[in-house]
């Protein structure tokens, strides 16, 4: 598999530390409120990757952290009166509702900065007595200009940040570009002692922390949003490699905005959407398919009608699936192997489109054409359950990997399936395909089902 490497700004073969496992650390939300659609897009991309990975055989750890302290969380508290644990405990609550909905699967851990504190002193330590960190009016400070690689990431040599950059009176940083590992205690917001005194961990010395205790001081893929390169990430690798001396991450992958009127979609901004109200609207899975259908780098700009496309193109998946179900569940036999060649051939140009840097654009594009190509399968005489049924195990199979049609499930009572034919029938006759329209009614009527047409709609009766 080829991965586009923000480091290398090439893409490159995926060869991980270890054969056949793959350690992949992703930035995780910081929970002070709703995630929106900008924050899926990470989350269900990245879930993808995972599942690309396990579907080739890999085995996958899969780190993602909850920033469950920081300024804005102890903003937030402040305003409603409540603790910073309580802030962090509902938004985590609120998150999980949002991920399953989205159908992205848990990792294989969630750490939480309050829970590492530990380890994060014990890299600032590290960086202490290596000379890569000073402590400074209660403040602990990592030394930028120590550090020869700093920059590598965002590719930006540090005299382009110099300019700019000044030092203010009474600033207790010795360069305007170090940053803060450790920041000193202020009255009422929570700390944590340490050999600096008394404290809370900034932002980016987190995941340098519980990258390295859950996954090793080197790992093989580390994701986030492309906003997340610089500082967070470039400080992350400055932090890390400076502290362990190993690279950090091998693979590092961004992926692109969703954006409103072409400016990013985000909080400071307010023009962003919720997933849980576009969800209670459209219903999560069209705001999963809507991240999966473009190539995770390409910038996405959100719309009501976008989420629109995505239902209805979902529709069509659906539809084919309980098509095929309903003429797999209708008898045996043994599937044609020419027929069984050609599904292969559809799961082996899946595999191309993903292994070209996660190309899940053209690997929708691929379940599209053997959707078409079942769906005639189907339209013949005498449609063969077995051919539906290898047919239907290839179209699970591929929207597994993406992590589509999770949400609705097969019918399995009776009644709900001649509904659910019925609806079709309406469908087809909707679109004028009488064909398929009568054909739904040969089908019912082999099942013992008769229709009848009302000014009220169609009513059924057993027969
Ligand atoms: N508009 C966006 N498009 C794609 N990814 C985004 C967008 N906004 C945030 N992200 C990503 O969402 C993840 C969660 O980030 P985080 O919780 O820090 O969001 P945030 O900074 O609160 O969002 P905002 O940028 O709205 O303030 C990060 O990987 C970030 O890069
Ligand atoms: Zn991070």
């Amino acid at each position: 598999m080829k991965i586009y490497n923000t480091l290398t700004r090439r893409k490159e073969e995926f060869v991980p530390l270890q054969e056949g496992e793959a350690k992949i650390y992703a930035c995780g939300p910081t929970v002070y409120n709703f995630i929106h659609i900008g924050n899926a897009r990470p989350l269900c991309v990245f879930d993808v990757l995972r599942r690309y990975l396990e579907y080739r055989g890999y085995k996958v750890t899969f780190a993602q952290n909850f920033t469950d302290i920081d300024d804005k969380l102890i903003r937030k508290a402040n305003e409603e009166g409540i603790t910073v644990k309580e802030v962090a405990a509902r938004y985590i609550d609120e998150f999980w509702t949002d991920a399953k909905g989205l159908g992205v699967r848990e990792a294989t851990v969630h750490p939480r900065a309050t829970e590492n504190i530990d380890e994060i002193l014990s890299i600032i330590g590290a960086l202490v007595d290596k000379g890569f960190a000073y402590p400074s009016g209660g403040d602990v400070y990592f030394r930028t200009r120590r550090d020869p690689g700093y920059g590598k990431l965002s590719h930006q040599p540090i005299e382009d940040l110099e300019s700019g950059a000044r030092i203010e009176v009474g600033d207790v940083k010795e360069d305007p570009l170090d940053f803060a590992l450790w920041k000193g205690a202020k009255p009422g917001e929570p700390a944590w002692d340490s050999p600096w005194g008394p404290g809370r961990p900034g932002w980016h010395i987190e995941c340098s922390a519980m990258a390295r205790r859950y996954l090793g001081e080197t790992i093989d893929i580390h994701c986030g949003g492309e906003d997340l390169v610089f500082p967070h990430h470039e400080n992350e690798i400055a932090q890390s490699e400076c502290a362990n001396g190993v690279p950090f991450a091998r693979y590092w992958m961004h992926n692109g905005f969703i954006n409103v009127d072409r400016r990013k979609m985000s909080k400071s901004l307010g023009n962003f959407f919720t997933v849980r109200e576009v969800a209670e609207k459209f219903g999560y899975e069209p705001i999963r398919y809507l991240m999966v259908a473009s190539h995770y780098r390409t910038p996405i700009n959100y719309s009501v009608e976008i989420i629109e496309q995505c239902k209805a193109a979902l529709d069509r998946l659906y539809n084919c699936r309980e098509r095929l179900g309903q003429v797999a569940a209708s008898g045996e036999g043994e599937a044609d192997g020419e027929f069984l060649a050609v599904l292969d051939e559809y799961r082996a140009r899946f595999v191309t489109a993903m292994d070209d840097d996660l190309n899940t654009a053209d690997a929708i594009g691929v379940i599209f054409e053997l959707v078409r190509e079942l769906n005639t399968a189907m339209d013949g005489e005498n449609p063969s359950p077995a051919a539906a049924k290898a047919g239907l195990s290839a179209l699970e199979e591929l929207t597994g990997v993406l992590g589509l049609l999770y949400a609705r499930k097969e019918e399995k009572s009776p009644d709900g399936q001649v509904e659910a034919l019925i609806a079709a029938r309406n469908e087809a006759r909707a679109n004028k395909n009488w064909a398929e329209a009568d054909r739904i009614r040969d089908q019912l009527k082999s099942m013992g089902i008769a229709l009848k047409d009302t000014p009220q709609g169609v009513t059924w009766s057993r027969v």
